[in-house]
């Protein structure tokens, strides 16, 4: 009985996974590539997709085709070690079906869905959705990969309000299984379950939330990185000691300060910033004096080479 209902599921969310054939993800910067990399390695193994990968920055896009391509080599030798002539054939196959462009309009003409992974600024979002808008066929699904704005307030200038949603992944996109489906009010319970069906198609686990701020895993998880900062400001232990307690004392993979760190310190303190301007009554919102500091100093964390600790570039 067990396995029958599974059967059913798998094949209802096989059949709207189906329904999408092309997928544009546009930037694609740290998240973006990630996405497209996982878009990719998933689509291998189900012919007949095809990926865009869309930004303004040409150098970002050969890096992230490159990073790609190195990923893909090692996965197939994993998998073929045997065979080259396999493995080469796993990896032109799939890299067959990636293409880059620079032409946010052009790469959505044939797209069934679009996941928008560009930079955290609201004004550029609303901007490029009006263009998609007008771009794209209409059943198009629109997605935003947000890590902090209103998903409502970035689709303010697009027609297609019940094909919209929010789809947020998580970093490394390849590595963690994680993904967030946010509604609007608007959103069709077909583009929901599109998205879902899609998310599990590219193997991972979905849940589901409203817009609200942070949705579920950033809601709970920049106030804590906020309380470890306020912690360490205030003197009641180091940096190391708090980032110890918490891997092995919570089991967590890395500490507040580590995973501030890999985030990117400027994407965090973007993230508090704006909900304390949004929230300006809600004490754990509070932008933490040490982060501000940081970033002015234009220590963003792993990606610039340090930020609470040093990295090797
Ligand atoms: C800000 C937001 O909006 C939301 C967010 O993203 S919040 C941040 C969420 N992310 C986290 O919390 C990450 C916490 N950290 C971790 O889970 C782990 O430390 C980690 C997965 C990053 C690294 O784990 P680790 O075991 O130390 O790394 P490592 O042994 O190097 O890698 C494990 C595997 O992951 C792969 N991997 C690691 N980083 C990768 C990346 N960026 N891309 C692709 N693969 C990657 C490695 O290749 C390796 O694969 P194999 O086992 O096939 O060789
Ligand atoms: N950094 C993180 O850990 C996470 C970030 N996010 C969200 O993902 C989105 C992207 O973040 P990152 O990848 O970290 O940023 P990033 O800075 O690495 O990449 C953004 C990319 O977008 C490109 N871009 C900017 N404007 C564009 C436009 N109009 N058209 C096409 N490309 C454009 C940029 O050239 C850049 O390559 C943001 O909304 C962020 O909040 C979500 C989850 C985790």
């Amino acid at each position: 009985m067990f396995s029958r209902i599974a059967v059913r599921n798998f094949s209802k969310s096989a059949i709207m996974a189906n329904a999408i054939k092309n997928v544009t993800v546009i930037g694609s910067g740290l998240m973006g590539g990630g996405v497209a990399q996982t878009f990719t390695f998933r689509l291998a193994a189900q012919t007949g997709h095809n990926v865009v990968m869309v930004d303004v920055d040409d150098g970002v896009l050969s890096k992230a085709h490159e990073r790609i391509s190195t990923s893909m080599k090692r996965v197939a030798k994993k998998k073929f070690g045997d065979s080259q002539e396999e493995a080469n054939k796993f990896v032109s196959d799939s890299l067959s079906r990636l293409t880059t462009s620079t032409d946010s309009t052009a790469s959505v003409k044939n797209a069934d869905l679009v996941v928008e992974a560009i930079v955290e600024n609201i004004d550029i979002k609303q901007k490029l959705f009006k263009q998609l808008d007008e771009a794209a066929p209409e059943h198009t699904i629109f997605a935003s990969n947000t890590s902090s704005l209103s998903i409502q307030k970035i689709a303010q200038n697009v027609k297609r309000k019940d094909r919209f949603g929010g789809l947020h992944f998580f970093n490394p996109v390849p590595v963690m299984k994680l993904l967030e489906v946010i509604r609007i009010p608007e959103t069709s319970q077909a583009t929901i379950d599109s998205m879902l069906a899609w998310g599990k198609a590219m193997g991972k686990v979905t849940v589901q939330c409203k817009d609200t701020p942070g949705f579920i895993v950033n809601r709970l998880l920049v106030p804590y990185q906020g309380e470890a900062l306020r912690m360490y400001e205030r003197g009641d232990a180091s940096i190391k000691d708090i980032d110890t307690a918490m891997k092995l004392g919570t089991g967590y993979p890395m500490g507040p300060f580590e995973l501030s760190d890999y985030v990117g310190l400027d994407t965090l303190l973007f993230i508090i910033e704006g909900w304390a301007k949004d929230y300006p009554d809600e004490p754990l919102f509070k932008v933490p004096e040490s982060l501000r500091k940081l970033v002015s100093e234009g220590k963003l964390g792993v990606k610039s080479g340090e930020g609470f600790y040093k990295y090797n570039k």
